[in-house]
């Protein structure tokens, strides 16, 4: 699994709906209705990103929910974190 570079992460990031590159991450914000859906749909990424053993660094507040996603194995981007927003926006639509 090779990470990324910027010509790459361009390419893929285009694909995606609202995802940016920051500090080293791809990252979303989310706002739902409320903090049960907020947290309803943490609750169903949390099942992807453990079936994919791919895990976000992600900051919910009340309705609000921020989602940056890398590899820590290989210090930057890979298909492993585009894989996991695929799935992210599945469940969020
Ligand atoms: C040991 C375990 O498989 C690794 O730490 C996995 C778990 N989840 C992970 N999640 C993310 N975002 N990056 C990783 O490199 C990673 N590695």
């Amino acid at each position: 699994m090779q990470k990324f570079n910027s010509d790459e992460l361009a390419v893929r990031l285009e694909k995606l709906q609202g995802w940016t590159y920051e500090n080293g991450s791809i990252v979303k914000t989310f706002v739902f209705k409320d903090f049960k859906e907020a947290f309803a749909k943490m609750t169903l990424i949390a099942f992807e990103a453990e079936g994919l053993n791919h895990h976000p660094d992600w900051e919910n507040v009340y309705n609000r929910l921020t989602v940056r996603l890398n590899t820590h194995d290989m210090g930057g981007i890979t298909q492993n974190d585009f894989d996991l927003a695929e799935r992210i926006e599945a469940i969020t639509g």
